[in-house]
């Protein structure tokens, strides 16, 4: 069932014109430079996207998802035809709970004894549900993992907001000011195993390849596109998003083949088609590189963290499609998931939190940075 959405900003107003409104990071709760104090309750939140889990789940989730943000009801329907494809059931909740089995693993191998939470924005368990049931399980403060390792309103801040919405929730529905207190981890898309989960995916692809076209493939790395007005104001400088991504796929095609150049390119676009989002998209991507006479090609999905529908539906269908017409030799590779190397550098990422130290850009972002205001909503 959908959940009721607690209003946490006011429509129209920025927290840089009112500062009030920042306090949103986090959900209200200064991130510490000092470490975690001595026998306070913690956990661990694994906190997501959501995702459906039948056929009748599939609208309410995507009205879920753009409630506010003018996505045309034509592309809703579009897209719930992806989700139907596969039974209405999107992979990202057994991903998250296989992510969720590893972490507990990983913090177990690392002698750290937390209990790990799920939650989500957009579908059960809502986020919400979730700091209820920490409040009940006597938590008194959440390690915050997003499944998105880059700064943007989608990736960062919209994880804040859904912190600070759960807290807003907790105050109206229990008046247990806020529950437990909160910060979010910081943006991991330089980790090294997040670098090397990808990069042992991309060598694998590549080796799946036939010999005559493996050393000339051209790589392509994805992520998901977002407005140009919302790249314009991702990070505290703005463009940070796409700088991450960048800094993020070098990494990765440094540890397979040093120097090798790849492009970055953008995929699973919304919206009304008069706002620009970012360019060029995957499939016009791969008629330019067959244009211009390329053979094959390589797509690895550093923007995203687990196979998701967007990554199986937009590649593994539509752009591999896209590269047969034109006759190009595809391979994808997979993202992080589980892989142990990226699930080591998570369990890392919380113990550098919880041992203190000035907090990182994710976990402390200015007040305005990312931040898109909500269309307003119609006043009744
Ligand atoms: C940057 C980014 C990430 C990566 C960071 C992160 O992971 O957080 C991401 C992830 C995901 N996006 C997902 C699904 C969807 N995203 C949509 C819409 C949008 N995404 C946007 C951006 C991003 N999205 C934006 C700017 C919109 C327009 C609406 C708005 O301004 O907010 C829509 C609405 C329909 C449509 O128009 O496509 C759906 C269904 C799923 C779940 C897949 C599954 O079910 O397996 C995942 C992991
Ligand atoms: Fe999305």
């Amino acid at each position: 069932m959908p959940r009721a959405i607690v209003d946490i900003t006011p429509a129209g107003q920025r927290p840089d014109e009112d500062p009030s409104l920042a306090v949103r990071n986090n959900g209200g709760v200064e991130p510490s430079s000092a470490p975690a104090p001595a026998g306070r309750r913690e956990a661990l939140l694994l906190l997501s996207f959501g995702g459906p889990e039948g056929h009748d789940d599939v609208m309410p989730f995507l009205e879920n998802v753009t409630r506010g943000r003018g996505i045309p009801r034509e592309r809703l329907e579009e897209v719930a035809e992806h989700y139907h494809h596969f039974g209405g059931v999107s992979p990202i909740n057994d991903q998250n709970q296989a992510l969720l089995a590893a972490l507990e693993d990983g913090l177990r191998s690392a002698g750290i004894d937390l209990p790990v939470y799920w939650g989500n924005r957009n579908w059960a368990p809502y986020v919400e549900d979730v700091w209820q049931q920490m409040a009940d399980d006597g938590i008194e403060h959440a390690y915050v993992l997003a499944t998105s390792a880059y700064a943007s309103f989608s990736g960062c801040r919209q994880y804040h907001e859904d912190v600070a919405r759960a807290r807003a929730a907790m105050t109206v529905d229990a008046g247990a000011a806020g529950g437990p207190t909160a910060e979010k981890l910081p943006h991991y898309f330089d980790a090294d195993g997040f670098v090397r989960a990808n990069a042992d995916a991309l060598a694998a692809a590549l080796a799946g390849l036939p010999d005559d076209v493996r050393d000339g493939a051209r790589l392509v790395a994805t992520a998901h596109s977002i407005p140009d007005s919302m790249a314009a104001v991702a990070g505290p400088e703005g463009h940070a998003y796409e700088a991450e991504l960048q800094a993020a796929a070098r990494l990765v095609v440094d540890r397979v083949a040093p120097g090798r150049s790849f492009d970055l390119v953008w995929q699973s676009r919304s919206g009304p088609p008069s706002v620009p989002w970012l360019e060029p998209d995957v499939n016009d991507h791969l008629k330019a590189l067959a244009a211009a006479g390329e053979k094959a090609v390589v797509l690895f999905p550093v923007g995203f963290v687990s196979d998701h529908l967007e990554v199986i539906w937009d590649l593994d269908n539509e752009a591999k499609g896209t590269a047969e017409e034109l006759g190009l030799t595809f391979a994808r590779a997979a993202t992080a998931g589980t892989h142990p190397a990226f699930v080591g550098s998570l369990v890392e990422l919380l113990a550098e939190r919880r041992a203190g130290g000035e907090p990182r850009l994710g976990t402390n972002c200015p007040a305005s940075c990312c931040f898109v205001p909500p269309r307003p909503r119609p006043t009744s």
